[in-house]
């Protein structure tokens, strides 16, 4: 990324100070069961990931099929998968159990980041030191200008990326409020790298800053403030 300013440093309070109540021990533990992506804890959640995956090729399928083609051959693939989407529901659902701890991992549920979430391109994360950085690839159920992702998904990129990044830093607030500038259209079918940064902390506030970039340039930028809710 070759016309990429790193995050200010200068400006960054240590992203540490100020953020009470959660112990550096359970903090470290947290982190290292957040980042990196942990492998599937069993068969059944690895052909759940397998599905996934296969729902986000359907997806992308049926955004971009021609409806001007053979509206036989569209009927019977229409019928195909609402016997699939039939079958699935049929199936036992996590909703009828306790979760576990992996059900509820950002990396398995989330809409950006969660393997086993078809609306997550998934979005791969990765800590930098205090430093949040992601990388993504939106396809073409994400447009909105033609050729661009919609501004409500960069918008949620850098909800996704910003909390993550206040997360890790041990605030563990949720979103109060979020400003994206988006300076370019960010674009489909290529990878857009991001990063995020806790720049300041202040009792349960913690504001984030955020870049994201394609082939190195920078498309938007951001800041959120994140709220951790009051101890019951
Ligand atoms: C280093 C790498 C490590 C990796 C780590 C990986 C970790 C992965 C794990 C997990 C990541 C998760 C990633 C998720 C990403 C997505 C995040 C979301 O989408 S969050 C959902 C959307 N947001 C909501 O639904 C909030 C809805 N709002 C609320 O619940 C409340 O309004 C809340 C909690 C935000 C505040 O409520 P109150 O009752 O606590 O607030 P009061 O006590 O009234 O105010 C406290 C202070 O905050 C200010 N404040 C409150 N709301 C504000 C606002 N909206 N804007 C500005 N200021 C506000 C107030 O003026 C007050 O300030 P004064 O103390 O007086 O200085």
């Amino acid at each position: 990324m070759s016309t990429t300013e790193p995050l200010p440093a200068a400006e960054a309070a240590p992203p540490l100070a100020g953020v009470p109540d959660v112990p550096a021990d359970v903090l470290a533990e947290l982190r290292s069961t957040w980042l990196p992506r942990p492998e599937p804890d069993s068969a059944g959640r690895a052909e759940r990931h397998r599905l996934a995956e296969a729902a986000r090729r359907l997806i992308e399928a049926v955004k971009l099929v021609d409806p001007e083609g053979d509206a036989d051959a569209l009927g019977s693939v229409a019928d195909e998968v609402s016997d699939l989407a039939a079958r699935i529901a049929a199936l036992p659902s996590v909703e009828q159990r306790t979760p576990s701890f992996e059900d509820l991992q950002l990396h398995e549920r989330s809409p950006f980041v969660g393997a086993a979430n078809p609306l997550a391109p998934p979005m791969e994360l990765e800590a930098d030191g205090p430093v949040v950085r992601a990388h993504a690839v939106f396809g073409a159920a994400y447009e909105g200008p033609m050729g661009r992702v919609h501004g409500g998904y960069v918008a949620a990129a850098f909800d996704e990326v910003m909390g993550v990044a206040q997360s890790g830093a041990g605030a563990l607030g949720m979103t109060a409020y979020l400003t994206v500038r988006m300076k370019r259209g960010t674009p489909l079918h290529q990878r857009i790298d991001y990063e995020a940064e806790v720049v300041r902390v202040e009792g349960r506030k913690a504001w984030v800053e955020a870049r994201s970039y394609a082939d190195g340039v920078l498309v938007a930028d951001g800041e959120g403030l994140f709220i951790r809710a009051r101890a019951v």
